[in-house]
C-alpha cells in the first residue's frame, strides 16, 4: 500500500524524507514496511518510483477530465430513480456537463448518439423496466456505447434482480455502488466465491450495510469481468463509503474525505453516479471514476464546513461542485494498494 507519503518516504532505506527503518525494514513514520537492506531497498525504489510515475499520469488524466468537462459540456443522459433525478441532473450541470432524463428505450437509444456516456440507476423500478432497461443495455452493447451502472438496492425484489442478472450479458463500462451493492452484484453476476445466491450477501436497500473494506475483491472480480467484456478492454468499479475504493480490476485506489453528511441526503451517491457518467462521456473509465470520486469528496467537505444542516449541506455541494477547479480534484489524496 502507499500514498502520496509513503511513495516519497520509501524512496531508500532511510526513507528521503529522513523517516528511519526499523530492522524489520518496518518505518517508524509513514507505517510501510520498506526492508532496511540494499536490494529489497532497490526493489521498493523502483516500486515506489512506479507509483509516482502512474499517479503522476492519473492526475494528469483526471485534471484533463475534469477541465474537458467544463470546456465541452458533455451531454450524459439517464435513464434514473425519480427520487434523486432532480439532484443528478443538477450535478451534471454543476460539474460542467448537460443533463438528460428518459425512461423510453426508443428515446435513449436514439439520444445515445449525441450523448457521450450512459447513465443507468435501477432504484425505483416500474414493472415495464424489465424488459425496456435489457433493451437499453443491448442497444448500447451493439453500438459500443459506454455506461454506467448504479444497482441501487441490489439483491431486493425479483424484478431488480432480474434485471441486474440480465446485464451481465450486456455490461456497463463502470459500475458505481455502495459497498452492499457491489457485493451483491458480484454475487448475483456469479463473481464471488458462491452460487449466486449466497447467504452471507444481506439484501442492504438503498443505504450499505457494508464496510467499504468488505467489498475489495468483489469490486476487483467485477472490474475484471467488465474489462473483458468491455470494447476497449478498459473498465472501472467505484465503492462509494466513508473511505471510497475505485479499482479497474488490478490496481486498488482508496480515496479518503467526503463527508458523513452526504448519507444524511438523498441521492449523493447517485448523483456521483451521473456526474461519473459525465467524466466517462470525456475519459477513460478509471479516470472518470477517480475523477467523480474525488470531486465529491472534495465537494462534500467543502459543503460540510458551510452548512448547517442537510438542507443547507445540498445546496453547499452543488456550489463546491461548481467551484473545484481541476488542479484542486487532481491533487487529492490517493492511496494504492
Ligand atoms: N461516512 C462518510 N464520510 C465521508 N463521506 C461519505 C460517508 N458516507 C458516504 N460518503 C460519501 O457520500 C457519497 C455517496 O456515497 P454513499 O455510499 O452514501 O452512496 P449511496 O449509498 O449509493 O447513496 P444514495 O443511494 O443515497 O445516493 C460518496 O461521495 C461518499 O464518499
Ligand atoms: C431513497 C431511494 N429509494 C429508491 S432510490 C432512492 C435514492 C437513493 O438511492
Ligand atoms: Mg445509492
Amino acid at each position: 500500500m502507499s500514498d502520496d507519503s509513503h511513495a516519497s518516504c520509501c524512496t531508500d532505506a532511510h526513507g528521503a524524507n529522513g523517516h528511519d527503518h526499523d530492522e524489520h525494514g518496518h518505518c517508524a513514520d509513514c507505517h510501510c514496511a520498506n526492508a532496511g537492506n540494499a536490494s529489497n531497498s532497490n526493489i521498493a525504489t523502483a516500486s515506489a518510483h512506479a507509483d509516482d510515475d502512474e499517479l503522476a499520469s492519473l492526475r494528469h488524466g483526471i485534471a484533463q477530465a475534469v477541465r474537458d468537462v467544463k470546456a465541452k459540456t458533455p451531454l450524459a443522459q439517464s435513464f434514473t430513480n425519480f427520487v434523486t433525478i432532480n439532484l443528478v441532473a443538477n450535478a451534471q450541470l454543476a460539474a460542467g456537463g448537460t443533463a438528460a432524463m428518459s425512461f423510453l428505450p426508443d428515446d435513449v437509444i436514439d439520444t445515445a448518439s449525441i450523448s457521450g456516456a450512459d447513465y443507468i440507476n435501477v432504484g425505483t423500478l416500474l414493472p415495464f423496466y424489465a424488459d425496456a432497461l435489457p433493451q437499453i443495455a443491448r442497444a448500447f452493447r451493439k453500438s459500443g456505447h459506454p455506461w454506467v451502472l448504479d444497482p441501487v438496492a441490489a439483491g431486493i425484489g425479483r424484478t431488480r434482480t432480474e434485471i441486474l442478472r440480465a446485464f451481465r450479458a450486456t455490461p456497463p463500462t463502470i459500475v458505481r455502488g455502495n459497498a452492499s451493492e457491489i457485493i451483491a452484484l458480484a454475487d448475483m453476476w456469479g463473481l464471488n466465491q458462491s452460487d449466486g445466491n449466497n447467504p452471507e450477501t444481506r439484501p442492504a436497500g438503498v443505504e450499505s450495510v457494508d464496510e467499504v473494506d468488505a467489498a475489495v475483491e468483489p469490486a476487483k472480480r467485477l472490474a475484471r469481468f467488465l474489462a473483458a467484456s468491455a470494447p476497449a478492454g478498459k473498465a472501472a468499479v467505484a465503492v462509494s463509503g466513508a473511505v471510497d475504493l475505485v479499482t479497474d480490476g488490478e490496481q486498488v485506489y482508496r480515496l479518503p474525505g467526503g463527508s458523513a453528511l452526504m448519507s444524511k441526503i438523498t441521492g449523493a451517491g447517485c448523483s456521483l453516479g451521473g456526474v461519473t457518467a459525465t467524466y466517462l462521456a470525456v475519459a477513460e473509465p478509471l479516470t472518470a471514476a477517480l475523477a467523480a470520486t474525488l470531486l465529491y469528496n472534495r465537494a462534500g467537505e467543502i459543503a460540510e464546513a458551510q452548512a448547517d444542516g442537510p438542507g443547507s449541506f445540498q445546496v453547499h455541494l452543488l456550489d463546491a461542485l461548481w467551484n473545484l477547479t481541476p488542479e484542486q480534484v487532481a491533487e487529492s489524496a490517493i492511496a494504492m494498494q
